[in-house]
């Protein structure tokens, strides 16, 4: 198995979605947990993620395991590696998008890379170097109050510079939309200046086509679902992939079907409160859970006398206001551990009593699920919304399961009903 594309991606909902969007664009595509180890059987494959937990840990950490990754990628014949950020550009100024692209790049031997977070099917483009989120820049959007990185500046030019040891340049929409070869001429300018990261505007799909014919001269890209998009139409115009790429995924599992909710988006809150129409809602008390009290045992024990009658969901999401009071009481880092912890537990508990079909709605939440129920990779199924597809375990210790996870912003206002309607 030769590689056409090598991703890493920082965390697991977002390697799902860029999964997804490779997939769909005809590249047979399998997503792992962490770098496979040599046990992990992979099927015939053009692409493949290697999901990191990277976007909130220690700098120095997120470094050294996207290295590995790019290693283990670089080894199976990627020629091209593409760093999955999210969309909305989550980070701080410590990092990690700024170090690990530096690191990349330093093994990679690229002059200069190419940046953008633009996936204009969710919405957010990128414009003279702004993201933009729907209609809004990024410091006035619901990512203001992001629990673990509120983002404050739009500028992503600014963004970068402040986390990356390189200058940081940009190429900007009129370029973009002269085609490829104006764009190669403007990185062969900024690169010449010692400028080692240029954020590229993309507002149209056609753009990120533009920007994937271009990546694919370098051996490294940094950017979420839309370059990747842009770099696999590039390598399927070059003759790599397959016309039915999602097809293995597809066989029934059956078995009773839960969804588990930790992000605190205003996407994900609206969806709980209309998935209260359909099915048992349980909402946990985040307090409790901090303080080490028995949620988890008082959550399984109301699981387990509804789990036969139909779908049900656990959440902890609360309010931006609520989560800042949570926070103040008992610090940001240690309230979203305690909680993701709770939520592993609790899908661990859920596994035990059958349950084969899960949802669940947050990035760090569902890194926190997929880790403890030791699922090694998945295969893509079909698209439940954009960026979130149905996602068959590959090599799971509980035999064959479906899952969906959840990006916290992504998905329309009944997301939960269309995950389970997929999820036979
Ligand atoms: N009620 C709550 N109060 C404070 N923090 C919470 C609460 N519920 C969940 N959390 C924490 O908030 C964080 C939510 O992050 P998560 O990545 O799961 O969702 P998200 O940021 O909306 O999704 P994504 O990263 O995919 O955009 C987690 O660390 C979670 O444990
Ligand atoms: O790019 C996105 O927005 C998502 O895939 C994601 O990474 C959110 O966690």
């Amino acid at each position: 198995m030769k590689l056409a594309l090598g991703c890493i991606a920082d965390d697991y909902t977002g390697a799902s979605d860029l999964a997804n969007t490779l997939t769909r664009a005809g590249l047979r595509t399998v997503q792992t947990i962490g770098v496979p180890s040599d046990k992990l059987e992979l099927p015939d494959v053009d692409a493949v993620v290697v999901s990191l937990k990277s976007r909130s840990i220690e700098a120095r950490l997120a470094v050294t395991r996207s290295r590995d990754a790019d290693k283990w990628l670089r080894g199976r014949g990627a020629e091209h590696v593409l760093f999955k950020i999210c969309s909305t550009f989550d980070s701080t100024d410590a990092g990690n998008i700024g170090p690990v692209m530096d690191a990349l790049r330093g093994d990679s031997g690229d002059k200069i890379v190419l940046v953008t977070p633009a996936f204009p099917e969710t919405k957010r483009t990128v414009y003279q170097g702004n993201l933009f989120v729907g209609p809004v820049p990024l410091n006035e959007s619901p990512l203001k109050d992001h629990p673990l990185n509120p983002m404050h500046d739009s500028n992503l030019v600014r963004v970068l510079a402040r986390q990356s040891k390189t200058k940081v340049g940009l190429v900007d929409l009129s370029t973009v939309v002269r085609g490829p070869e104006a764009v190669r001429s403007h990185l062969a300018d900024l690169a010449a200046k010692g400028i080692g990261a240029a954020i590229i505007d993309a507002v149209f799909d056609l753009d990120l086509e533009t920007i994937g014919a271009v990546a694919l001269d370098h051996r490294l890209s940094v950017g979420a679902s839309g370059i990747g998009l842009g770099l696999a139409r590039a390598l399927v115009a070059a003759g790599k992939g397959e016309t039915d790429a999602g097809r293995s995924a597809q066989a029934p599992v059956g078995g009773p079907a839960a969804c588990l909710a930790g992000s605190c988006s205003q996407a994900t809150l609206q969806q709980i409160a209309n998935a209260e129409e359909s099915m048992a809602v349980l909402h946990l008390d985040p307090d409790r859970i901090v303080t080490g009290q028995d949620e988890i045992k008082r959550a399984l024990a109301w699981a387990a006398q509804r789990i036969t009658e139909g779908p049900i969901l656990i959440a902890s999401s609360s309010t931006p206001d609520q989560v800042a009071a949570l926070q103040s009481r008992h610090g940001r880092d240690a309230a979203g551990h305690a909680i993701e912890q709770a939520m592993a537990d609790i899908a661990e508990g859920l596994l035990q009593r059958g349950v084969r079909r899960l949802v669940v709605a947050g990035g760090e939440t569902s890194g926190a699920v997929v880790d403890r129920l030791g699922i090694p990779g998945f295969l893509v199924g079909p698209e439940i919304a954009a960026g979130v597809p149905v996602l068959r375990a590959v090599g799971a210790r509980e035999g064959e399961m479906v899952l969906a996870l959840k990006s916290g912003n992504f998905g329309g206002p009944r997301f939960f009903n269309d995950a389970l309607d997929l999820m036979h």
